[in-house]
C-alpha cells in the first residue's frame, strides 16, 4: 500500500479539482440519501388517511424528488469531470516523469532490460493510475459515505432490524480480507505478464528484417502468441478471482433482504413499523448493498493501481549512476587532450574488458584503436563519452577527470560516430541537425558535403526534407554511415570518435571522408576504431588492443617493422 500512499501525496499539485470532486462525491451521496425518504413519504401519505387537500403535498414531494435526481445527476458529473481531469493530467506526468528518468539512467541499468517491459511500464502501469483517481478511489468515498450514512438512517427506522441485517457483514470483511492476499499477487502477476508481452511485441517488430530474413515468421508467432496464452492465463486467474468473489458477497448480503422481508414483515403486522417504514428500509438497504459491492471493485481496483504504482516507484527509485557532481566544472572549449591512467573497466562479473589501460593523445593528434573483435574498442568509446565510469584509474578531457565535468559540458566537446547508426524518424535535415539545435541549412549542407552524401542528398525529389522512416529504414547502410557522420561534423567539437565510422562505405566515399576527416585533424583530437586497416595508416599513433590490455603502440610503420599482432592483422588485410 505504500507506493498507493506515495502516489496520493504525489497528486496534492491537483488539491483544487480533487477537492470539488470529493465536493460533489459527497452532495451526489446526500442527494442519493434524500431519495428513499421523499418515498417513503409519498408511500405514508398514500396508504395512510389520504384526502384531496394532500395534493399539494403529493406535488411538492415529486417535485423534490426531481431535484433530487437532477441534483444526482450534475453532482455526478461534476465529480466525474473533475476527478478524470486531475488523474489525466497525473497519468501524463507520470509519464512524462517515468520517460524523463529513463533518459537519465545509465546504459548499464539497460543492460538487463527490455524495451518492451520498460515501455509497459511507461503506458499500462501508468494507466492504473486513472483508475485508482478517477474510479477507485471516488467509489470508495461515496460507498463508505453511502453505507455510513445508510447505516445511521436505517438504525433510526428500526434499531432491531438493522442489527439483524447487519450481522453477515463480518463475515463478508473475513472474505474479503482472505480475498484481498490472493489477487494482489495476482494483480502483480497480470501487470508482469502484460510487460513480458509487450517486450516479445517489439523485439518481434524491432527484428522483422531479421525474422524475414531467417524465416522464422513461425516461430516469432509461436513466442508471442506462447506470451499473450501467458498473459491470457494471468487475467483469467484474476478474472477467476472477482468473478467468484462478487456473487459470493452478494450471496451474504441477500441473507439481509431475507431477514427484512421475514421478520419486519412480522413487525409490520403486529404494527411494530408502517410500511412506510418497511419500503424505507428495504429502498435503504438496496442503497447499502451496492456500495459495498461497489467497495469491493474499488479496493480491487486500488489493489491492481498498487502493483502498477509498486513497478513505476521502482524505475524511478533506479539510480542513475553516471551523473553530475556538486561542484562538477563546466567546460566551454576543451583542448582536446584525452587519456587513460591505468583504467579497469566491467560490464559485469565475468571479469574485466578493459585491465589497467594506460595511453594519451594530444591536442589535434589523429589516434588509431585497432585490434580484433570484441577486444573492447568500442568500450574505449563508450569511456571517453562517458557513458560508463571506469571501476579503478581515470578518464580524462584536458587533464580532468571525466567525473569532474559536467556531463551535458562534456558531451558538448566529443561527438561520436557509432558502429550502429541511429536515424530518428524524420527528415534528413532534421537528423543531421539533431546534433546542433538552430544549424542553418548552409551549414548543414557543408557538413553534408565534407561527408560526401550531399550529392545523393541532392538526387532525392524532397532533398533534405526527405522522410528517413523508422530508424532510417529508408536508407542504405553506408548512407546512413555518412547522415551520421555528417551529423558529427556538423558539431564541429574539439573530439571527434569515429567508431568503425565508415565500415558500411564503399572504398572510393571512404577515402574521400577519410580525406575531408584528415584535414579536421589539425585542430581536433581524432580518435578512430577501425577494421579496415587501410584506413588508420596515417594516424599519428595506433593503438593495438588485445584482451584488455593495448599490447602494442605506435605508427604504421613502427609496428609493422616489429612484426607484431598489428603487423599480422595488416597481413591478414593485404594492405
Ligand atoms: N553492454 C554490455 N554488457 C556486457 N558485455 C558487453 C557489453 N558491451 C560489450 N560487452 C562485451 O565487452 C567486450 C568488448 O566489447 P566491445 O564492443 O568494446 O569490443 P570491440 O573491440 O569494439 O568489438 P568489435 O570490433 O567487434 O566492435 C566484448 O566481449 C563484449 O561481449
Amino acid at each position: 500500500m505504500r507506493p498507493i500512499w506515495q502516489l496520493i501525496y504525489e497528486a496534492k499539485t491537483y488539491y483544487r479539482p480533487l477537492a470539488g470532486a470529493v465536493a460533489s462525491i459527497i452532495a451526489c451521496t446526500a442527494m442519493n440519501l434524500i431519495g428513499p425518504d421523499l418515498i417513503s413519504k409519498l408511500i405514508d401519505l398514500l396508504t395512510g388517511s389520504f384526502s384531496q387537500g394532500d395534493i399539494p403535498r403529493v406535488r411538492d414531494l415529486a417535485l423534490l424528488l426531481l431535484a433530487t435526481f437532477a441534483g444526482r445527476a450534475i453532482f455526478r458529473l461534476t465529480g466525474d469531470y473533475l476527478a478524470h481531469y486531475a488523474a489525466w493530467n497525473i497519468v501524463a506526468e507520470m509519464r512524462a516523469r517515468v520517460h524523463d528518468h529513463l533518459q537519465k539512467l545509465s546504459l548499464r541499468y539497460y543492460n538487463d532490460k527490455q524495451t518492451g517491459q520498460l515501455m509497459s511500464r511507461v503506458i499500462n502501469d501508468t494507466a492504473q493510475f486513472e483508475i485508482l483517481i478517477a474510479h477507485a478511489i471516488p467509489n470508495i468515498l461515496s460507498s463508505v459515505l453511502i453505507v455510513a450514512g445508510v447505516a445511521v438512517l436505517l438504525l433510526w427506522i428500526s434499531p432491531l432490524l438493522t442489527l439483524l441485517t447487519f450481522l453477515p457483514l463480518p463475515l463478508i470483511l473475513l472474505f474479503s480480507l482472505r480475498y484481498g492476499k490472493k489477487i494482489y499477487p495476482a494483480y502483480s502477476l497480470h501487470q508482469a505478464r502484460l510487460g513480458d508481452m509487450s517486450a516479445v511485441l517489439h523485439d518481434n517488430l524491432a527484428g522483422l528484417r531479421e525474422i524475414h530474413l531467417f524465416g522464422r515468421q513461425e516461430s516469432a508467432s509461436e513466442k508471442f502468441r506462447a506470451q499473450t496464452c501467458q498473459w491470457r492465463d494471468a487475467v483469467m486467474s484474476v478474472a477467476w478471482l472477482s468473478g467468484m468473489y462478487h456473487p459470493i458477497v452478494e450471496s451474504i448480503l441477500s441473507a439481509g433482504t431475507v431477514i427484512v422481508v421475514g421478520i419486519g414483515g412480522a413487525m409490520a403486522l403486529d404494527g411494530a413499523l408502517s410500511i412506510g417504514d418497511i419500503v424505507r428500509f428495504l429502498l435503504y438497504l438496496s442503497l447499502f448493498y451496492t456500495p459495498v459491492t461497489t467497495l469491493v471493485i474499488s479496493v480491487d481496483s486500488l489493489l491492481q493501481a498498487g502493483a502498477s504504482a509498486e513497478r513505476v516507484y521502482a524505475l524511478l527509485a533506479a539510480d542513475a549512476t553516471i551523473k553530475d557532481k556538486p561542484d562538477a566544472v563546466e567546460l566551454t572549449a576543451a583542448q582536446g587532450r584525452l587519456s587513460f591512467a591505468n583504467v579497469r573497466f566491467s560490464y559485469d562479473e565475468k571479469g574485466p574488458v578493459l585491465d589497467n589501460i594506460s595511453f594519451e593523445i594530444l591536442p589535434g593528434q589523429m589516434v588509431a584503436l585497432v585490434g580484433p573483435t570484441g577486444a573492447g574498442k568500442t568500450t574505449v568509446a563508450s569511456l571517453l563519452a562517458r557513458l560508463y565510469d571506469p571501476e579503478a584509474g581515470q578518464v580524462k578531457l584536458d587533464g580532468l577527470d571525466l567525473r569532474d565535468i559536467s556531463l551535458a559540458s562534456l558531451r558538448n566537446q566529443i561527438s561520436v560516430v557509432s558502429q550502429d547508426v541511429f536515424l530518428f524518424n524524420g527528415t534528413i535535415a532534421e537528423n543531421i541537425a539533431y546534433g546542433k539545435a538552430g544549424a542553418t541549412r548552409e551549414e548543414m549542407m557543408e557538413a553534408a558535403r565534407r561527408a560526401c552524401i550531399h550529392d545523393f542528398i541532392s538526387t532525392l525529389p524532397q532533398g533534405y526534407d526527405s522522410l528517413v522512416g523508422e530508424r532510417g529504414v529508408l536508407l542504405s547502410g553506408g548512407q546512413k554511415q555518412r547522415l551520421a557522420i555528417a551529423r558529427a561534423l556538423l558539431r564541429n567539437t574539439p573530439v571527434l570518435i569515429l567508431d568503425e565510422a565508415t565500415a558500411s562505405v564503399d572504398q572510393a566515399s571512404e577515402a574521400e571522408i577519410q580525406a575531408a576527416i584528415q584535414q579536421l585533424a589539425g585542430n581536433r583530437t581524432l580518435l578512430v576504431i577501425a577494421h579496415r586497416l587501410s584506413t588508420v595508416r596515417r594516424a599519428h599513433k595506433i593503438l593495438v588492443l588485445d584482451q584488455t590490455k593495448i599490447v602494442e603502440q605506435g605508427t604504421h610503420e613502427n609496428l609493422l617493422s616489429q612484426g607484431g599482432l598489428y603487423a599480422r592483422l595488416c597481413a591478414c588485410q593485404i594492405i
